[in-house]
């Protein structure tokens, strides 16, 4: 039986039409809209891809699909990208993965965004999963002090026992914050920040969330 994830991953393959220009999110459930991606093309549909992680680039192009640079792009067609929680009202936590600063530029340069993910990251309230933020290397232990001591538990992201390095060349804190109950002055409060780039918080981004839960799939939609 598939996962939750592949199906909704695959599922978001099908939103696609011919000729678009697409944004390519970063993750483990995207992989599979990219797998899908190349069984359509196959079959014969058109389509360019804007990467939003070195990752995703790497495996686009191992597809066949063909990338284009962000720069080189004007709009965006439709952005499929997955997510790490989301609330009832299509807000969202994403960076899970590191990819928040170039998925956030993709995703508003897009007409249209749909995410995919499994039943587990549908959530009444955002900040279980750790809140990224993407921050400037040289304040990261003042700006890691600083958190700590309005109460927001920040916690350096490390990978092989270094602190992660985004594509941008940017390092995370990750917020433990439980929940969050005004995601949107939290946005607002981290982003004046001096040294903060952008928060994992994506608000009034999605139209669409595809959840598979267990061997279906439910689709939600932006009031
Ligand atoms: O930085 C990573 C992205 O925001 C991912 O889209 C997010 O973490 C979800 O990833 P996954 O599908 O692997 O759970």
């Amino acid at each position: 039986m598939m996962t939750e994830k592949e199906r909704a991953g695959r599922a978001a393959a099908h939103a696609v039409e011919d000729g678009m220009i697409l944004g390519l999110g970063t993750g483990s459930t995207v992989h599979f809209t990219l797998l899908e991606l190349k069984v359509r093309m196959d079959q014969g549909l058109r389509l360019q891809g804007v990467a939003t992680s070195q990752r995703t680039e790497i495996l686009a192009r191992e597809l066949g699909i063909p990338i284009l640079p962000f720069s080189a792009v004007d709009r965006i067609d439709l952005t499929l990208d997955g997510a790490d929680e989301v609330d009832p009202n299509l807000n969202g936590i994403k960076g899970g993965g590191g990819a928040l600063l170039y998925e956030k530029l993709v995703a508003e340069a897009s007409d249209k965004v749909i995410w995919v993910v499994d039943h587990q990251k549908m959530v009444d309230t955002l900040g279980r999963f750790p809140l990224p933020l993407e921050v400037v290397p040289f304040n990261l232990e003042k700006l890691w002090k600083k958190l700590e001591n309005q109460g927001y538990h920040p916690r350096v992201r490390m990978q092989a026992g270094e602190p992660f390095v985004t594509d941008a060349g940017n390092r995370i804190l990750d917020l433990h914050l439980q929940a969050i109950s005004d995601p949107e002055g939290l946005h607002r409060e981290l982003k004046l920040m001096s040294g903060v780039v952008e928060t994992g918080l994506f608000l009034h981004m999605a139209e669409e969330v595809i959840e598979g839960v267990g061997d279906t799939l439910r689709h939600h939609f932006r009031k």
